[in-house]
């Protein structure tokens, strides 16, 4: 007799994982039985029932039914035929599962070999796969990650189904049924258990993937065979039947039913975590486990697939405590007053506050307000506090964090009782914890997204030092940004990067570091023959001292362009005189034409940030600020001024819509050369940190005195038309103080790139005081 086309294909399924016919036959002849000769079942998912019965042992190890022998009809007939007649199967490439393309059959371990750990694995190519994390690597292939994650974008699915002819349906609709009934856990669909999915064609859901249910129904005839007495297990609080809506969408069975096993509730049994089952997995040889050996067999799941090494890690307590969160989510998002419900907000903060003598705020931001506060007085913690890789965070809440927010929200000044300030926070992302509230990603904006900004580090690991931040003052979060530590192009700007442009007057043929040669050094050439650093790596003082003359006395260093290229972005057809430019001096660095190392003294701010800083909120009416940690010495680099780069007429557009959204630019113009020749507006630049900049987005103005001073470097571009900004340290700064920089304002220009602020720099040499001056240089930020 001809073999059965479908057992072929079911061997040659399990022969991609390593399985032998030998071994596939008995498993298969039962479940052709228990599912009443339903290969649709069987072959669900690349055959994964059929994989896990083998894996699990379950069904060989039943003990025979009487009715073993008899054939029921000439299908069965058939089969067991060609179950005997088959001939071996060459593995089939098509059949096998994503993620195991690799495992050639003939590589594959002898399951009898190494039963225990060959079921693991195996267990990762069928569906203990479908539980774990994938990542796309560059090269497009699926690659497993360590841990599931519970709350993943369900398109990051893609590709854990077998490559079997519903593959066509990817892109469309999932597979799966989905009976949402009240008080279930939604989870994403990747989390379903694996024995409750219906086969492909049942009728497909409308909900999106961040809800689908836990507990699912799978089609099966009427019947209330389920009602077994075997399981064992306590259903009297769950053990309901329910109808599933697919039923009633499609009509095509009368009524299906299913019945449901509570595994965990909350305390109160308000919320409880249930499975449904249906009778089309209860044949004849259908055995319930107990929840005991469903946890069991779960927890070593956990163990050997996910690799959960916490010996104390529990499934029930996790079913547990998702029931609580359940619980804690749903009364506290029904609850209109958790507008006002508080938590305690991390101790570093606490600290400080304490000290202050007033509550502070550390790794909290003022949830950009309006919808989410009426008063304007509610208080979100920081996500990226919460997931600060050294704040109380485990890898498993990180997953979840991945598509929900676990935001606490608080009102210090109202709400925090005195006894509360200093004491030990919880633990943030507990789910004990009665303060978090699980805000879906999708509620949030993308500004409420960037506002998470890490308390213990601003830069989110861009930068070598963290750099953290700390508000004694208000309840205020740092305003939302996105951290670069590099100028980005925004659009229009010509900024060529390329080697070919670099010439050898632009590069030195040095060996080691420039600066600790007596030789001369080409990169020295546009700075009169002389590097501006020393070999302990400071600015020079002469160079520095040069810096700060300029700084001081804009007037004697200005020049005007005949065709302004800040006028010219204007571009109201009347072409304004030019207000006049600062001609600074110039550094220019080694770079990665030369010969020299990334050690190289003459390649200082390349290196970033060394210093130890920190955002803090000002006391004098300022916003936020920065100050250094420890103590400066005079000539110190502190930071580069990092934005993206617009051109002039792009900074104009941006300041238009800026002013109708009463926000803020901070542009810095690059204009101490505009005075070489007619400079094209693809050429004539700025640097804008409000959306996108580094730390020193947070330097305030201060005039004329201030401890900060600015340098234009070139590095990368010989032309100067794109140059890096640098602030050093124009005298010796002591730990704790603010740094400032003069930011060139002319406060009586009110005709400026963007809108004056009120300066409270509280300098003796204050130009907004006096009102006078008539500083000429252009305005760099204001707000
Ligand atoms: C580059 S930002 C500095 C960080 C800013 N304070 C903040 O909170 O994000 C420049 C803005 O800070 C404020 N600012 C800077 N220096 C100031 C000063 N001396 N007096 C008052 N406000 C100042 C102004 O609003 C200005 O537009």
């Amino acid at each position: 007799m001809a073999p059965n086309p479908k057992v072929v294909a079911a061997y040659r399924a399990m022969s991609s994982l390593g399985i032998s016919e030998s071994q596939v036959k008995p498993v298969l002849k039962k479940l052709l039985k228990l599912y009443d000769k339903n290969w649709e079942l069987i072959e669900e998912g690349n055959y994964r029932a059929l994989a896990d019965a083998i894996f699990e042992g379950d069904v060989s190890e039943e003990p025979e039914h009487p009715k073993k022998n008899k054939r029921v009809n000439e299908e069965e007939a058939e089969a067991e035929e060609a179950l005997i007649n088959v001939e071996p199967a060459q593995p089939l490439k098509r059949l096998r599962l994503r993620g195991q393309e690799n495992n050639s059959p003939s590589s594959a371990p002898s399951p009898s070999k190494k039963p225990h750990i060959e079921k693991a694995t195996a267990l990762e190519g069928s569906s203990a796969q479908r539980h774990q994390n994938k990542a796309v690597s560059s090269d497009g292939n699926t690659r497993i990650a360590a841990r599931p994650g519970p709350m993943q974008d369900a398109s990051s699915d893609r590709g854990k189904q077998p490559a079997l002819p519903q593959d066509s349906l990817r892109g469309r609709k999932p597979i799966y049924e989905t009976t949402v009934q009240p008080g279930r856990l939604m989870l994403p669909s990747n989390q379903m258990p694996h024995a409750l999915i219906v086969p492909k064609d049942e009728p497909v859901d409308e909900l999106p993937d961040y809800e689908r249910p836990i507990a699912m129904v799978p089609p099966e005839p009427t019947s209330l065979r389920h009602s077994s007495t075997k399981s064992g297990i306590n259903r009297k609080q769950g053990g309901h039947v329910s109808e599933t809506s697919s039923q009633q969408k499609n009509g095509v069975r009368d009524k299906e039913v299913a019945s449901d096993v509570v595994i965990a509730s909350s305390a109160q049994g308000e919320v409880k975590l249930s499975l449904s089952y249906s009778s089309a997995i209860q044949g004849p040889d259908f055995r319930m486990p107990t929840q005991e050996q469903l946890l069991k067999m779960m927890e070593d799941r956990c163990l050997r697939s996910y690799k959960i090494t916490d010996p104390n890690f529990s499934v029930a307590k996790m079913f547990r405590d998702i029931c609580d969160c359940m619980l804690e989510f749903s009364t506290d998002s029904n609850d209109n007053s958790q507008e006002s419900c508080m938590t305690r907000p991390t101790m570093d903060v606490l600290k400080e506050s304490e000290a202050n003598g007033t509550p502070g705020v550390g790794g909290s931001k003022d949830l950009d307000t309006g919808s989410h506060s009426s008063n304007g007085s509610i208080q979100v913690n920081s996500f990226s506090a919460l997931v600060s890789p050294r704040g109380p965070y485990s890898p498993a809440h990180q997953s979840a964090l991945d598509d929900a927010a676990m935001i606490s929200k608080m009102d210090i000044s109202k709400d925090i009782p005195q006894s509360d300030v200093g004491m030990q926070p919880e633990d943030p992302v507990s789910p004990n914890s009665n303060s978090l509230v699980v805000v879906p990603r999708h509620q949030l904006t993308v500004d409420d997204i960037r506002s998470f900004h890490d308390v213990h580090d601003i830069t989110k690991g861009e930068e070598i030092n963290q750099i953290p931040w700390v508000n004694k003052t208000t309840n205020d979060f740092p305003p939302p940004f996105n951290y670069i530590p590099q100028n980005l192009v925004f659009q229009d700007a010509y900024v060529n990067i390329s080697l070919s442009r670099i010439g050898a007057e632009d590069s030195c043929p040095c060996i080691g570091s420039c600066v600790l040669l007596s030789t001369h050094c080409a990169c020295t050439d546009k700075t009169g023959g002389e590097f501006a650093y020393t070999a302990q790596g400071l600015l020079k003082e002469e160079f520095l001292e040069e810096c700060i003359a300029i700084s001081h006395n804009p007037r004697q260093h200005c020049f005007y362009c005949k065709d302004c290229p800040l006028e010219r972005s204007k571009n109201n057809g009347y072409l304004e005189p030019c207000k006049g430019h600062l001609k600074r001096k110039f550094i220019k660095e080694c770079w990665r034409k030369c010969g020299c190392g990334k050690q190289c003294g003459n390649r200082l701010i390349q290196r970033g940030i060394t210093c130890n800083l920190q955002v803090f909120f000002t006391s004098e009416g300022k916003g936020w600020g920065l100050r250094t940690l420890e103590d400066l010495p005079k000539g110190a680099f502190v930071c580069e001024f990092v934005g993206e780069i617009l051109t002039i007429k792009e900074l104009h557009e941006r300041n238009i819509k800026c002013a109708e959204n009463e926000k803020s630019t901070y542009p810095i113009l690059l204009d101490t050369d505009w005075d070489s020749g007619f400079v094209k507006d693809e050429e004539a630049l700025c640097l804008e940190a409000a959306s996108f900049g580094n730390i020193a987005r947070f330097i305030n103005h201060r005039c004329s005195d201030a401890n900060l001073v600015e340098i234009p470097i070139q590095i990368e571009c010989p032309d100067r038309y794109y140059y890096h900004f640098a602030l050093f340290s124009s005298r010796k700064i002591a730990a704790q103080e603010e740094l400032t920089w003069d930011y060139g304002i002319d406060f009586d220009d009110h005709d400026q790139p963007v809108k004056l602020f009120e300066c409270k720099c509280g300098s003796k040499f204050c130009r907004n005081t006096k009102r006078s001056n008539g500083s000429t240089r252009s305005a760099s930020i204001s707000g």
